[in-house]
């Protein structure tokens, strides 16, 4: 830098300053498919919204934790007292408590199997980026930090050392986690082992990378505050370890997470309500064979076999064979014995046009082996009518999930490319689908072209299938206008919007077909 340079500073905002953009063409494009209103229909409400309130709600966790019940293994009485038991015991010496925060505990009023909490106290804190908190026991030596008036002047607290984190690392965060080390990039000197740290996350602008390691006054890039923490070990084993626990954090900037690492493990899976949404939308049945085309990590798939109650066949089905590895290994945490997990490119599983007596999925199983002795079967694909019913939650955008600081999306050709892709797997999906079969689709993306083009496509190039209903007690709002559906066929779909005041999630889509 030239000696007439302007020094550059840090950008350090507030969560609530904080604003997540898109480029251009691909605001326009996302921009285009929101009106301000949908109609009512059901148990669905009227809504408004538009693109700038979805990103503004993109920030923070839904302010709702969802802990879906595995009844394989337990039930939903069972779970809620246990969760109460949990959350009302102190848990000061995993320093999860400063003051302690309660929590609501309530069975979800119509999914069967999900079990809602919910922070009681404001659901944001992000006036604790004033640091208005009062310095504890642990709080840092102020002398030392008082020093220097740059440090005022570029927005860094005086009351506490300042400790970076990556983008990835704060998302996990802001829905509850602590801070590993692996995820810090930046510290403020002499850190101590139970010091109180205020924690940022680091935005990265123009790819612009922060070296891990750097002291505080080198770094110049663009951070949000997520909250204050308690520090784990010093600075210097930040950088010097490569796992364990870097700052246990103690407030959150966003709505308040409850502590449930390591508890009620295999009878509880922490899933948002939408992914919920997903298989009761399936609604499988004892006895149905059943075709997860997508289903790593397994979240879905291991709530079909709880809804079947283990009686049935699921064939769990994703491209990375160590995917289906852990996949494999959390079906069995989860006793669910009747899924098969294969490892394979579900765009490619139809095999040859029907033939006459072609062996059944079963069949194609049992004369199945496996390559590399992990258990995961090689199948080369399965013969058209295999399946009474398919689940297809494809790759997609991924632009309802939260929280979200950043959007990783350069341009519109990238937003397309996910639904020419998607169009892959419905192609070998439907012919695989038996005749009186039912498929659901479903993304995380609130990207129209992923989700209500996508049913659009169905509908016009696949003449035997049919939208079904999803059912009335299944929350949700009506599909967008504008690429033909009628409002009938919008009403029989869900989609989620990250904004929606009535609930609060992230945003999602679902649609069920019928093959006739
Ligand atoms: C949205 S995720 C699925 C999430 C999963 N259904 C769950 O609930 O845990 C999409 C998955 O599709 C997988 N995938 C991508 N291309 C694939 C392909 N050609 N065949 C099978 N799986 C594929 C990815 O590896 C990824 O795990």
């Amino acid at each position: 830098m030239g000696s007439n340079a302007t020094p550059e500073v840090p950008e350090v905002l507030s969560l609530s300053k904080l604003k997540v953009t898109l480029p251009q063409d691909v605001y326009n494009h996302l921009a285009r498919q929101y009106p301000t209103s949908r109609g009512v229909g059901g148990n669905v409400v009227e809504v408004t919204t538009d693109l700038d309130n979805i990103l503004e709600c993109m920030k923070t966790s839904p302010a709702e934790t969802c802990c879906r019940v595995n009844l394989l293994k337990t039930s939903v009485d069972e779970v809620i007292d246990a969760l109460k038991t949990h959350l009302s015991t102190k848990r000061e010496k995993n320093h999860e408590t400063s003051p302690k925060q309660e929590y609501s505990v309530q069975r979800h009023d119509t999914i069967k199997d999900l079990v809602i909490i919910r922070g009681l106290s404001s659901s944001s804190r992000d006036d604790l980026f004033r640091f208005s908190v009062p310095s504890g026991a642990h709080a840092t030596d102020k002398k030392e930090l008082l020093s220097g008036d740059v440090r005022r002047k570029k927005g860094w607290p005086m009351s506490h050392r300042v400790v970076i984190v990556d983008r990835f690392c704060a998302e996990a965060v802001l829905r509850g986690a602590h801070v590993f080390v692996k995820g810090i990039l930046c510290a403020d000197a002499g850190i101590k082992e139970e010091e109180e740290v205020a924690v940022y996350a680091h935005l990265s602008q123009n790819s612009r990378q922060v070296p891990r390691g750097l002291l505080l006054e080198h770094y110049f890039g663009k951070c949000a505050f997520l909250g204050i923490g308690r520090s784990c070990c010093k600075r210097s084993d930040y950088f010097a370890q490569s796992t364990g626990l870097g700052v246990a954090m103690v407030k959150l900037a966003g709505p308040p997470q409850p502590p449930l690492n390591a508890i009620l493990v295999g009878k509880i899976m922490l899933q948002n309500l939408p992914s919920v949404v997903v298989a009761h939308a399936l609604d499988p049945k004892e006895g149905d064979v059943i075709l997860d085309m997508c289903c790593a990590p397994g979240g879905k798939t291991a709530h079909v076999a709880s809804l079947i109650g283990n009686n049935g066949l699921i064939i769990a089905c994703d491209k990375g064979r160590k995917k289906m590895t852990q996949a494999r290994e959390f079906f069995h945490s989860m006793g669910a014995t009747c899924i098969v997990p294969i490892a394979a490119d579900s765009t490619k599983l139809l095999l040859a046009e029907a033939i006459d007596n072609a062996p059944r999925p079963k069949d194609i199983l049992e004369s199945a082996t496996s390559e590399n002795n992990d258990n995961i079967l090689k199948v080369n694909g399965f013969y058209p009518e295999s399946f009474d019913r398919i689940l297809l939650d494809p790759p997609c955008s991924a632009l309802g999930l939260r929280p979200k600081l950043q959007i990783d999306i350069n341009t519109t050709e990238e937003l397309l490319k996910h639904s020419e892709y998607q169009k892959q797997f419905i192609r070998c999906a439907i012919p695989l689908l038996k005749t009186g079969g039912t498929m659901t689709y479903s993304t995380c993306t609130i990207n129209q072209s992923e989700n209500e083009a996508i049913v659009s496509f169905i509908l016009s190039e696949f003449p035997c299938m049919k939208l079904l209903p999803i059912p009335d007690y299944l929350p949700g709002l009506p599909a967008l206008t504008g690429v033909g559906l009628s409002d009938e066929e919008r009403h029989m779909i869900r989609r989620f919007d990250p904004c929606d005041k009535n609930i609060d999630s992230m945003g999602f889509f679902v649609a069920k077909f019928y093959k006739q």
